[in-house]
């Protein structure tokens, strides 16, 4: 488990303004801990004293100053340990959403002997009391910075617990595989079946595959994928980048040789943030500038998650001017199907910029490649900590699989030990203060 008692501070009460920066209608500041209530008696005047409001009501009123002043009029929110977010006393004041207000309720709630939260440490405190595990804590992480559907929906099973639950059904099935391999040690003469002890295992191990299967799709989703857009002069990159925009984004001539510079464009595709690359046509070329376009154009390939590639249909067939890196994601696209094919092959997939044909296909391809073939209900894997934690524990049972009862022990205790990381069971404080680093103050 983690220890908590290394961890300074969780006695005292913790205060920040949890809504964006800026206007906005309403704003919010949250104070959770042991003096949450006593600071919301000094800070807030309403019908009565928040102190003795019970948890789960709000309390309509104003918020003042030291001398008095009113600074605005606004609710305050009564949460009663264990009953809130963070498991502790919290009092919430939503005021009109000025950053003047919010700073000013803000430090008289620091007056009043709150101090700073820092980032993330109120869903650490969540997550301290239990009321989250660390794969959770994360979710709300991705949420919180989700602007897409896909990032979204995600997150939010996340934050349900199932990802949780899927690691617990193959923790289970470990489990169930050791306490087999227990008996027969201890009891040698009885001998437990082969299958006993390998279904489980082939079932965990497929799981966790599966399970890594979805990583990808997690970090793609969460993060973003850039797509480069690559090929001769004059092959359509800057139409097709247009086209797929639905806006004039990039200068299109008929001229060979139009792109120099690189240039990005954000859109959503498949429900996930794409940030696509328009780059010079690959040629030799004595100009200097086109010539720099071109080196960078092949380092934007190599840069990218998915590289289109794309050749001119209208014209006779040119072999593709760049070699992909082993393993690159691409898709092959023949370019202005609108016009008479010089060339075909079933590898590539004829698109038009001027007519839009193959663009739903082009965008269902990209999707496949980004999400692989992750279904949307199930839960992904949401950080790079928590696959690196499910591929320690897939190697670990495949060990397992291969080598003799006792040895097999180890490995399968080591597998539950990576499991328990997953889901931040029994995790070290360091790894908990990476997780919680990545959150903004407030959340
Ligand atoms: N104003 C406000 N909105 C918010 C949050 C918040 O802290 N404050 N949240 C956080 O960032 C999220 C909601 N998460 C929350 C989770 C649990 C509890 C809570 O008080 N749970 C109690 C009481 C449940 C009940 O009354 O049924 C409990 O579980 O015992 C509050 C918010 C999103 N919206
Ligand atoms: N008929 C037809 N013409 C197209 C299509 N896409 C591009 N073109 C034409 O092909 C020419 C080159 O298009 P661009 O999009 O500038 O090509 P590019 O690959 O960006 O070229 P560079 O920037 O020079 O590398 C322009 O005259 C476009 O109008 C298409 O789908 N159909
Ligand atoms: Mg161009």
């Amino acid at each position: 488990m983690t220890r908590i008692s290394s961890r300074s501070g969780l006695s005292d009460t913790i205060a920040a303004v949890a809504t964006a920066p800026g206007h906005a209608g309403v704003g919010v500041v949250r104070v959770s801990g042991p003096q949450a209530l006593h600071i919301a008696d000094a800070l807030f005047s309403g019908r009565r004293r928040p102190s003795s409001t019970p948890g789960g009501r709000f309390l309509f009123g104003r918020l003042l100053a030291e001398g008095g002043e009113v600074l605005d009029e606004g609710l305050c929110l009564v949460f009663r340990a264990p009953h809130s977010y963070t498991g502790e006393d919290v009092a919430e004041f939503q005021t009109h959403g000025s950053p003047a207000v919010l700073g000013e309720v803000l430090t008289r709630a620091l007056d009043l002997g709150a101090r700073p939260a820092r980032p993330g440490e109120f869903t650490l405190r969540a997550y301290l009391a239990g009321r989250l595990d660390l794969a959770q804590a994360e979710a709300v992480l991705n949420l919180v910075e989700s602007s897409t559907e896909t990032a979204r929906r995600q997150a939010t099973l996340g934050l349900s617990g199932a990802l949780g639950e899927r690691v617990d059904a193959i923790a289970r099935d470990l489990t169930l595989t050791l306490s087999s391999i227990a008996a027969l040690l201890d009891y040698p003469e009885e001998g437990v079946p082969e299958e006993e002890r390998q279904v489980p295992l082939a079932r965990a191990a497929a799981e966790l595959e599966a399970l890594l299967g979805t990583a990808r799709a997690g970090r793609v989703a969460n993060q973003g994928a850039r797509i480069a857009l690559i090929g001769a002069p004059n092959a359509g990159k800057s139409s097709l980048l247009n086209a797929l925009l639905g806006y004039e984004r990039s200068i299109v001539t008929p001229l060979a040789g139009t792109t120099r510079d690189y240039l990005e464009a954000g859109l959503s595709l498949a429900g996930v943030p794409v940030t696509l690359v328009d780059t010079a046509g690959l040629r030799d070329t004595e100009d200097v500038v086109e010539a720099a376009g071109v080196r960078q154009a092949h380092a934007l390939a190599q840069g990218a998650d998915v590289v289109l590639t794309l050749s001119d249909g209208s014209q006779p067939r040119e072999p593709l001017p760049l070699a992909l890196p082993a393993g690159a994601r691409a898709i092959h696209l023949r370019t202005k199907a609108d016009l008479p094919a010089a060339w075909d092959d079933p590898a590539y997939l004829p698109v038009s910029a001027a007519t839009g044909q193959g663009l739903p296909q082009l965008r269902e391809a990209l999707g496949r490649e980004l999400l692989g073939d992750t279904a949307r209900g199930e839960a992904w894997l949401g950080s790079e900590r928590q696959a690196d934690a499910a591929r320690r524990a897939l190697e670990h049972v495949r060990l397992a699989q291969e080598l003799p009862d006792d040895l097999a022990s180890i490995e399968l205790e080591e597998a539950l030990l990576a499991l328990a990381e997953l889901t931040g069971r029994d995790v070290q404080d360091d790894v908990v203060d990476a997780v919680f680093r990545n959150f903004c103050v407030g959340k």
